[in-house]
């Protein structure tokens, strides 16, 4: 299948992963999973950032009188499950080329990360699951997915959304008339404050020249329906 790009980053948020009540939805694991694994046998090099919405965000710290380094860290390490989680996922659909990279240095179970490194091992069909975030507080996994797309060399940022379609001239679940975007500037993301990323994501974005597709991922293969350009879509670029 020929697909619109030859390597990507697909940013996946925490919320991806959870169902009603728990953590983790294993129907949505293996959704996700089945779909990366068929892009990655179709030869699409494929980085992955993951969040930790499902399981913590450091904003919430406040709510128990803790210090916002101290939150975001915690945060930092959700992802780190999560990217383990998607990562068994994976190997147990048969996909055993799998590193997991951490911004935090945790042996046991993950890779120690070099870009070069990861770029090689892309080469040969591996899958990079970039967790810990940058490993810096107050940032987000926004910022590290475009930081590890400059690193992977990828063609673009696929920014997963979970319900929503691309981005909007204002939030389109309160403002039924949102107008939608097929095309942005990443300038237009920081002028209008369009909340689709955070704002140092846009710019160091806008800055490395990096186009970022935003796409709904609730639906049938819309994964791999958005790689073939099948999908409707916002692409941000210059
Ligand atoms: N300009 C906008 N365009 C699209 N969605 C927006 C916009 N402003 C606010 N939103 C809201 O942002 C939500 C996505 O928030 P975000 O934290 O990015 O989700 P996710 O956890 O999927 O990354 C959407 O569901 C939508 O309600
Ligand atoms: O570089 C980073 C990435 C993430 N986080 C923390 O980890 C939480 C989960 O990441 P994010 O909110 O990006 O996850 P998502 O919303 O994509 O599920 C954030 O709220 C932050 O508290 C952080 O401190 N630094």
């Amino acid at each position: 299948m020929k697909y619109k790009y030859s390597t990507v980053l697909l940013k996946l948020s925490g919320e991806a992963l959870k169902s009603e009540n728990e953590i983790y939805s294993k129907e949505k694991l293996e959704e996700i999973a089945k779909q990366i694994v068929e892009l990655a046998n179709n030869g699409l090099k494929l980085g992955i950032v993951i969040g930790g919405g499902n399981i913590w965000r450091g904003k919430l710290g406040a709510d128990i009188n803790m210090p916002q380094i101290d939150a975001d860290f915690m945060g930092i390490l959700a992802t780190v499950m999560n990217g383990l989680a998607l990562e068994s996922t994976i190997k147990r659909l048969g996909y055993d080329k799998v590193n997991v990279y951490s911004s935090l240095q945790i042996e046991t179970v993950t890779d120690d990360y070099n870009f070069k490194k990861a770029r090689l091992k892309m080469k040969e069909g591996y899958i990079s699951i970039f967790v810990g975030g940058t490993g810096f507080a107050y940032f987000t996994t926004d910022t590290n997915s475009v930081i590890r797309a400059i690193e992977i060399g990828a063609d673009a940022v696929l920014m997963a959304k979970n319900g929503v379609k691309g981005v909007y001239d204002s939030d389109p679940n309160l403002n039924p008339n949102a107008k939608f975007y097929k095309k942005l500037t990443h300038r237009k993301i920081a002028d209008k404050q369009l909340r689709v990323m955070d704002l140092t994501a846009a710019t160091l974005a806008k800055d490395a020249k990096l186009p970022i597709e935003v796409f709904d991922m609730q639906g049938p293969n819309n994964i791999i329906k958005v790689m073939e350009g099948s999908l409707e879509s916002t692409i941000i670029e210059e």
